[in-house]
C-alpha cells in the first residue's frame, strides 16, 4: 500500500520559491493500480522523484507498506529503494547485455548468489512472456519486448510497489494493449501496488482502478474510476470519455447527457420521445463499460412542443446528468 500524506516539495530558484508539489495526499491499496494524470509541469516527475527518494520532500510523508520513506536515513536509501520497481517510457536496457543479463543486473549489484540469479531471471522472463528471448540482445528485440525486459528487471528485487512513468507512451497501439494487459496481470499475480504516471487517458481507462488529476502541484480531482467518470462537475470524466466536437445547430436545443449506471442501461431516450412527443437526434456519443460499470456520454438535439426545462427535469429524474450544450 502507498500512502502519501500532505506531500510538499519546493525548489529555490534564485529569489523565487517554486512549489512543485503542494499538499499532495493520496492512497493506493495493495493489489490496485492508481493513475496520475496532469499536464506538463503539473508535478508528476517531482512526485516520482519523491516516491523513489531521488529527491527529498520538503514536508509530508510517503509510507510504503508501513515504512515511512521520508524518515529513511541516507545510508539506507538504496535498500529502501529496492522495495519500489521502476518502469520508464524507454526500457533503457544495456545494449551490450542480453535480456537475461539486463534482468540480472540489479541482482548482481546486491551480490545475489549466481544460482539464485539464474533461477530468478528465468522465472521473471517467463512471467513477462520472454522465456525464449533470454539470450537476445536489445537490438534483436521489438519495442514491446524491450519494455517487457524492463518490467522483468523492475521486478527483480521483489518490490512491493511498481512505479510506471509513461510506460506505453513510446509504443504502438497493439503493443500498448499487450503491455497494459501484462501490468494488470502482474498486479494481480504478485499483489503489487501500482502507480502509473501517464498523459494517455486510454491507459487510465484500460488498467486503473482509481485516478488523480494533478494540476500545478495539487491534486484537484481524484477517486475510483467509476466515480470520476460519473462526476458531472469534474473535468477528468470529460477527458476520459470525450465527445467529438460538433457544429452547433442554432435552431434546436442541444443537450449533453451523462448516463451512469441505471440510466445508461435504461431506454431513457425512447421514453423521452414518447412522453414529450419529441424527436431526438444523437449528434455525437460514446458508450463504454469502465471498471465494470456502463457509462454513456451523448450530445442530442431535441425537437419537442414541450419546454426544454421539462425535458431536462425528466432526464435528471431518470438519473441522467444534463448540460445544455453551448
Ligand atoms: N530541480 C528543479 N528546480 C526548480 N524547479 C523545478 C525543478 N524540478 C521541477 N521544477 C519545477 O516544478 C514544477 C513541476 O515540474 P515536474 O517536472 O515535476 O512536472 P511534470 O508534470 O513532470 O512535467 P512533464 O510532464 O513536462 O515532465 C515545474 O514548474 C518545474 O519547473
Amino acid at each position: 500500500m502507498i500512502t502519501v500524506t500532505n506531500l510538499r516539495k519546493t525548489y529555490r530558484q534564485g529569489e523565487r520559491t517554486i512549489t512543485a508539489l503542494d499538499d499532495v495526499t493520496l492512497s493506493v491499496p495493495k493489489g490496485s493500480i492508481h493513475g496520475i494524470v496532469g499536464h506538463s509541469g503539473a508535478g508528476k516527475s517531482t512526485l516520482v522523484r519523491c516516491l523513489t527518494l531521488l529527491d527529498r520532500p520538503s514536508s509530508g510523508s510517503v509510507v510504503i507498506d508501513g515504512r515511512d520513506l521520508t524518515r529513511v536515513k541516507d545510508s539506507e536509501v538504496r535498500t529502501a529503494r529496492r522495495r519500489i520497481g521502476m518502469v520508464f517510457q524507454h526500457a533503457n536496457l544495456m545494449d551490450s547485455r542480453t535480456a537475461s543479463q539486463n534482468v540480472a543486473h540489479p541482482l548482481e549489484l546486491v551480490k545475489t548468489p549466481k544460482g539464485e540469479i539464474a533461477r530468478k531471471v528465468g522465472e521473471l522472463l517467463s512471467l513477462v512472456g520472454l522465456a525464449e528471448f533470454a539470450d537476445a540482445y536489445p537490438s534483436q528485440l521489438s519495442g514491446g519486448q524491450k519494455q517487457r525486459v524492463g518490467i522483468a528487471r523492475a521486478l527483480a528485487s521483489d518490490p512491493d510497489v511498481l512505479l510506471c512513468d509513461e510506460p506505453t507512451s513510446a509504443l504502438d497501439p497493439a503493443t500498448t494493449e499487450d503491455i497494459l494487459t501484462l501490468i494488470r496481470n502482474l498486479t494481480h499475480t504478485l499483489n503489487l501496488t501500482v502507480l502509473v504516471i501517464t498523459h494517455e487517458m486510454h491507459v487510465v481507462k484500460r488498467i486503473c482502478d482509481s485516478v488523480s488529476l494533478l494540476e500545478r502541484g495539487r491534486i484537484i480531482e481524484h477517486g475510483p474510476l467509476q466515480d470520476v467518470v460519473g462526476n458531472r462537475t469534474g473535468s477528468l470524466g470529460k477527458s476520459l470519455m470525450p465527445l467529438p466536437s460538433t457544429a452547433v445547430n442554432q435552431s434546436l436545443p442541444e443537450l449533453d447527457l451523462l448516463l451512469v449506471g441505471r440510466s445508461a442501461s435504461a431506454p431513457v431516450l425512447s421514453e423521452l420521445t414518447r412522453r414529450f412527443d419529441a424527436s431526438v437526434n444523437v449528434i455525437a456519443g460514446t458508450v463504454e463499460t469502465l471498471a465494470g460499470s456502463r457509462f454513456g456520454r451523448l450530445r442530442v438535439e431535441v425537437d419537442s412542443p414541450r419546454p426544454i426545462s421539462e425535458i431536462t427535469a425528466y432526464l435528471e429524474d431518470a438519473g441522467v446528468h444534463v448540460e445544455v450544450a453551448a
